[in-house]
C-alpha cells in the first residue's frame, strides 16, 4: 500500500516532468551563473543559542489549509525580524500550496539563508534550487536509496549548498551519518501516519554524533516545546504551522529562541 510520502512524491515527479519539458537542464544550469551567491547557514546553526528555521507553509497533508500568505516575502521579513537563522520555503504545489515563485519573492527581500523545502528526488531540483537562490535543500532519507542519497548530497556540496538530511528512525540516522551529513534533521512527524511525537527527536538524537548539527523538525508549537528539544540536544528547530498561524510570528520566534537557549546561557 502506498504511503502519504509515496503519494506526495508521485505528484512531485509529475510536476517535475512538466518543468523539465519547459526548461531543459542546460538552461537551468546557465541560470545559476546569475543567481545570488550562496549563503552558509552553518555558522548560525553552530552558535550557542538555539537557532530557528522558520517555514513559509500555506497548507499541509495533515492539516489542510493553514494560512493564505498572500506575500511570502512579508512573512519572511517578519521571521527575520524575530531572529530566524534561516527561512524554509515550501515549493511543493499540490499538497503544500508552494512554488518556486514564493522562493524568488523571499530571496529578493531577505538576507537569511533559504531552504528550498521540497521532496528532492532528482538532480534537476537541486540545480533549480540554486538557480532560484536557495542555499539549502532537503534530502529525506526515507525517500532515497543510498546511491541516490550520495549522488544528490554530492551535487548539493559541489554547488556550494548545504543539505538538510532528514531522518525518522535510528537506521535512517545511521545512513545519514555514513553519508557524512553535517546537518541532520529528525522529523517528529511520521510520514506514514502523519502523527507528531516530540519524543521522536529525543529517541533519535543520541544516534547522531557530536559535531553534526541536529535539527528538530515538526510539531514545535511553543517555547516549552523549543526548550524540550533543546534539552535533548537540538541546535536548531524547524517550525511552520505555529508561526504561519500566529498573528505575531516575530514575537513567537523570539520567545522560542529565549526558551531554547537557557542551557547555552548557563
Ligand atoms: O506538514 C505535513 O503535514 C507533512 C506531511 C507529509 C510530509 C511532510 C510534511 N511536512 C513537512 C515538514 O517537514 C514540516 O512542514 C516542517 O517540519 C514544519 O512542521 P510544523 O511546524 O509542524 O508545521
Amino acid at each position: 500500500m502506498s504511503t502519504v510520502l509515496d503519494q506526495i512524491i508521485a505528484g512531485v515527479r509529475d510536476d517535475l516532468a512538466d518543468r523539465q519539458s519547459q526548461t531543459p537542464l542546460d538552461q537551468v544550469i546557465a541560470q545559476i551563473e546569475t543567481a545570488p551567491a550562496v549563503r552558509d547557514p552553518m555558522p548560525a546553526f553552530r552558535a550557542p543559542q538555539l537557532s530557528i528555521i522558520c517555514e513559509v507553509k500555506r497548507s499541509s497533508p495533515s492539516k489542510g489549509s493553514l494560512a493564505e500568505i498572500s506575500d511570502p516575502a512579508e512573512l519572511a521579513l517578519a521571521y527575520a525580524g524575530g531572529g530566524a537563522a534561516a527561512i524554509s520555503v515550501l515549493t511543493e504545489q499540490r499538497r503544500f500550496g508552494g512554488s518556486l515563485a514564493d522562493l524568488d519573492l523571499v530571496r529578493w527581500r531577505v538576507d537569511q539563508p533559504i531552504l528550498r523545502k521540497d521532496f528532492t528526488v532528482e538532480p534537476y531540483q537541486i540545480y533549480e534550487a540554486r538557480a532560484h537562490g536557495a542555499d539549502l535543500i532537503l534530502l529525506i532519507v526515507a525517500a532515497l536509496d543510498d546511491k541516490q542519497l550520495s549522488r544528490l548530497h554530492q551535487l548539493t556540496t559541489e554547488l556550494g549548498m548545504t543539505a538538510l538530511v532528514e531522518v525518522h528512525t535510528p537506521e535512517e540516522a545511521r545512513r545519514a551519518v555514513a553519508l557524512g551529513a553535517e546537518l541532520i534533521g529528525v522529523n517528529n512527524r511520521n510520514l506514514k501516519t502523519l502523527d507528531v511525537d516530540l519524543s521522536m527527536f529525543e529517541r533519535i538524537a543520541g544516534a547522531i554524533p557530536d559535531g553534526v548539527v541536529k535539527v528538530a523538525e515538526s510539531g514545535i508549537k511553543s517555547p516549552a516545546h523549543a526548550a524540550r528539544v533543546s534539552a535533548a540536544g537540538a541546535h536548531a528547530i524547524l517550525v511552520g504551522e505555529a508561526l504561519v498561524t500566529d498573528a505575531h510570528p516575530g514575537a513567537a520566534i523570539a520567545a522560542m529562541i529565549a526558551a531554547g537557549s537557557i542551557n547555552s546561557q548557563e
